[in-house]
Order: C-alpha cells, then sequence, then structure tokens
C-alpha cells in the first residue's frame, strides 16, 4: 500500500495533512494517535469509504473502492458486528460464498479459537469471540492489505496472544498489516514499524530502533547496591535512590558506555545492573508533544 501527500478535509478543518505512508508486504505497521488524530479517517480513506481532496492511495496499484482494491483488502472495525441469529459457521460459510473462496471453514473456525462455538449463534457470542470470527473473516479472503482497528480492545490477555499469533501468520503469507491501536506495550512488542499522526499529520515513521535514535530520549541505568551502598553510589552517580537497595541513573545514549563504565569501576558496591531503553510509552509521549516542530 502507499499513500502519497494526502489531504482530508472534514468541513474547514483539515484533519489529514499530507500524509506519505507506505506498507511493504510482510511487514506490520502500528499506527498510533490520540483520540481524533486521524487513524480512522486514514482508513476509511484507504478502504475507500471517503473521499479525500489531495493526494493517493495505491493498494496493490489499484485505486481505493475498485473491485481490485477490495479483493485485496481485508478489515477488522474495533466493534466487529455480524448477524446475530446467524451461527459462526454459516456466517463464514456466507461470506466464502459471496468472495469465491473455496475455504476449509471448520480448520478456519478452529485456527482461531472457536472450533467449540461454531454452531452457536452470534448473538451468543462474547465480544472476544466475535472479533474471533472477525479475524477468520479476515484471513478467509487472503489479503494483500489487512486493515485492523483496534483488534485487541477488550480482548482478554490470551485472546489477544492468539490474535498476535494469527496476524503474525497474516504477515507471514505476505499480507502488509496495519494495526491502529492505543495499546502500546503490545505493538511495541509485536509489529515491525511505528508510524505516529498527530492532528492530522504524520510526526513519526520508523522501526522502534530507529525511532529511539532520533528522539535521543535517555537511557535508563538502574544500579542495584549492595550492602549499605546505594546512598554512595546515588551521590557518585548524581542518580535517584528508587528502593533501599538501587539506584536509577539518566543518562544519554552517547554517554551510556561511559557511564557503565564508571559504575563497573565502583567495584563491589555494585552488585547489579540493568539498562533500561526508552520504551514505545515514552516515544510516543515524545513525538506527540504539542510544542514538537
Ligand atoms: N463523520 C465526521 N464528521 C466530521 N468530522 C469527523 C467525522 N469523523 C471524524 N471527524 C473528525 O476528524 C478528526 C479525525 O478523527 P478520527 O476518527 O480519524 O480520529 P482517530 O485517530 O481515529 O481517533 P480515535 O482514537 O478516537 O478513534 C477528528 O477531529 C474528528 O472530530
Amino acid at each position: 500500500m502507499q499513500i502519497r501527500a494526502l489531504d482530508k478535509f472534514r468541513g474547514k478543518t483539515q484533519v489529514l495533512r499530507g500524509i506519505d505512508l507506505e506498507i511493504a508486504p510482510g511487514e506490520r505497521l502500528a499506527l498510533l494517535g490520540h483520540n481524533g488524530a486521524g487513524k480512522s479517517t486514514l482508513i476509511k480513506a484507504v478502504l475507500g469509504l471517503i473521499r479525500y481532496e489531495g493526494g493517493s492511495i495505491r493498494i496493490c496499484g489499484a485505486t481505493p473502492g475498485s473491485s481490485a482494491a477490495r479483493s485485496a483488502t481485508a478489515f477488522l472495525p474495533e466493534a466487529v458486528s455480524f448477524h446475530p441469529a446467524l451461527t459462526g459457521h454459516e456466517q463464514l460459510s456466507l461470506f466464502a460464498r459471496l468472495t469465491g473462496e473455496r475455504t476449509d471453514i471448520d480448520g478456519l473456525l478452529e485456527r482461531v479459537g472457536l472450533c467449540d462455538a461454531m454452531h452457536r449463534r452470534i448473538g451468543a457470542y462474547s465480544k472476544g469471540m466475535r472479533q474471533r470470527l472477525g479475524l477468520a473473516q479476515v484471513l478467509l479472503g487472503r489479503p494483500k492489505l489487512a486493515l485492523l482497528d483496534e483488534p485487541t480492545s477488550g480482548l482478554d490477555p490470551i485472546s489477544r496472544q492468539d490474535l498476535y499469533a494469527i496476524i503474525d501468520e497474516l504477515a507471514e503469507q505476505g499480507a502488509a498489516v496495519l494495526i491502529a491501536s492505543h495499546a502500546l506495550t503490545e505493538v511495541e512488542a509485536r509489529t515491525d514499524r511505528i508510524a505516529i499522526l498527530r492532528k492530522g499529520a504524520k510526526v513519526a515513521d520508523d522501526t522502534l530502533a530507529g525511532l529511539s535514535a532520533q528522539a535521543g530520549l535517555p537511557v535508563k541505568l538502574r544500579v542495584q547496591a549492595s550492602g549499605a551502598e546505594a546512598d554512595r553510589i546515588a551521590i557518585e552517580t548524581g542518580g535517584r535512590r528508587i528502593n533501599g537497595a538501587s539506584v536509577e541513573i539518566l543518562c544519554s545514549p552517547q554517554d551510556k558506555m561511559a557511564e557503565l563504565r564508571r559504575i563497573a569501576a565502583m567495584g563491589e558496591a555494585v552488585a547489579d545492573i540493568d539498562m533500561v531503553p526508552p520504551r514505545l510509552e515514552d516515544l510516543y509521549c515524545h513525538y506527540s508533544r504539542e510544542d514538537r516542530k
């Protein structure tokens, strides 16, 4: 998928500002941003559901909404809804007939963990079960582009793990995957690249390591002191005692090695050192800051 210089207005308000975004086959991109940043608007534009005033979108070379683009794209909305009177099996069989896919429906439902529930009415499914069925529908189409809007909201931790395992499979099969999310800890571990929108503009787009290097945020060194040495270590390093036996030191990425050597030279006073690089949460706060140019 390729998006170039995308502009979208809602009345007089510009809600997407010159967005450039690409996702390669097999890549998992996390799209982050505060409420109202423009994530859903971007997804709707890619799906061909809304017009845009400037720029271009191409899905495998096709324009959004065209039949080629629609057959290449699958979408899992945040609150997926199906006909409550149908069973999961009936619903998926219906989709398979509509799309002309010849698929092992039982196998697919088993894959998403709905083996026992496939012949029950969807009206009696939990949110997580509906989400799983939505994912089965995404898998059914063998999409080249999968757009997932808050796919794990309201899911229990095991269901989340399962869902990401299936997303990984999609990517392994060559789909470009876009995950719009507020769940920073999850996407930190399960995506290849992160794009951040702020007030309709893209303010970051790189791997976690790339964003980290550009932001230059401090690295945390957590030093565990032996015996009663924590105070001395805190004074000598300029760090902060965070509990009886540990000291936390913030240093720039460039000073990290020098700082580590200085701490190691304290010898027996130091029992252990942990290095904590900036988390996605820190990077997200950095890139979404209002005063950032
Ligand atoms: N149907 C609409 N009519 C007018 N303005 C809209 C409409 N839908 C969205 N907007 C506006 O467009 C901007 C972007 O909204 P959008 O829903 O894309 O944000 P989002 O990043 O998906 O937010 P959230 O995380 O809350 O889902 C917001 O200012 C919003 O008020």
